[in-house]
């Protein structure tokens, strides 16, 4: 079998990427991303934790395409998406941001807001007629994955559901076309607790149940040990931790945070402990 077969080739791969941003008031560059690699392999459940402004949005915006390197590769699924617009990833990367109302469109149904998701990067998007009856279908059935009764409710405005509710709508749909690439953002860390936990162990489910390789970046965690294959952790725009599943297994979060002190001398904020 060919190494670069749709079954074998990695979901990610970060080569070498740099990011730098001009600073107000100085004349050197600041290094938000410095020269990471990261493969991630398909399938794979990736948690990434990290210091604020050690450079985890800053990575996924490159990997999203909202940003681009200044150096290095990005491939998704094989492809190669380094200079390509946010726009023609659809299909290949779909990204679940932290806000709740950056996700979904308030003013548009659910059901009009999978029909959004789905016309994707074709450029001519008429929401007259979108609704079609296989649109509803492929959002009552993603919806359906999270048990909460929005099957139902397709035709109601999105602006109407609660910050969870947004939440699965959100991971439903950016999960509903098998993406490359799965990107959550510090996804249900607006929710209260009893909300996170239950976004988060369907989001798992469903990826899991969908083979959709996953970077998800967290301040939780116990989120970031119990939901994923691997816990990797940047600090100043480097990966300096990277755990597999096994180096994971008995991991706790007192010991990950000591371990992140001892190879940082800093803490590490983890919003349960915070909360
Ligand atoms: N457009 C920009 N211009 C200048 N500096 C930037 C820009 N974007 C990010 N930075 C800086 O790059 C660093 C990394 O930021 P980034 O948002 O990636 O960190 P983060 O790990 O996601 O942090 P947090 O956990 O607090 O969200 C920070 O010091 C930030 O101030």
């Amino acid at each position: 079998m060919s190494s670069t077969s749709p079954e074998t080739r990695p979901a990610l791969e970060v080569v070498n990427v740099l990011k730098q941003f001009k600073q107000a008031g100085r004349s050197e560059l600041f290094t938000a991303v410095n020269r990471v690699n990261l493969t991630i392999a398909p399938g794979q459940i990736v948690a990434m934790v990290g210091s604020n402004g050690s450079g985890k949005s800053t990575l996924l915006s490159m990997i999203a395409g909202s940003q681009r390197p200044d150096q290095g590769e990005i491939r998704v699924a094989g492809v190669a998406v380094t200079d390509m617009p946010s726009w023609q990833r659809t299909g290949l990367v779909a990204l679940v941001r932290q806000n709740p109302e950056h996700n979904v469109f308030s003013a548009l149904t659910i059901a009009e807001n999978f029909a959004l998701a789905d016309a994707g990067k074709s450029k001519r998007f008429n929401l007259k007629g979108a609704v079609t009856p296989r649109i509803k279908d492929m959002a009552r059935a993603a919806l359906a994955q999270f048990s909460m009764g929005l099957e139902d409710r397709i035709d109601n405005l999105a602006g109407n559901l609660s910050g969870g509710q947004r939440q699965a709508v959100s991971v439903a749909m950016a999960t509903c076309r098998d993406p490359g690439l799965l990107l959550l953002d510090e996804h249900v860390s607006a929710l209260d607790p009893t909300r996170a936990r239950v976004v988060m162990e369907k989001t798992e489910e469903i990826v899991r149940a969908r083979r959709v390789a996953t970077l998800m970046v967290t301040h939780d965690m116990s989120h970031a040990i119990k939901h994923s294959d691997r816990l990797i952790l940047m600090h100043r725009g480097q990966i300096t931790m990277d755990l597999g599943a096994e180096e994971k297994a008995g991991l706790t979060v007192p010991t990950l945070l000591r371990r992140f002190e001892e190879l940082t001398g800093e803490s590490l904020p983890d919003s349960a402990v915070l909360a």
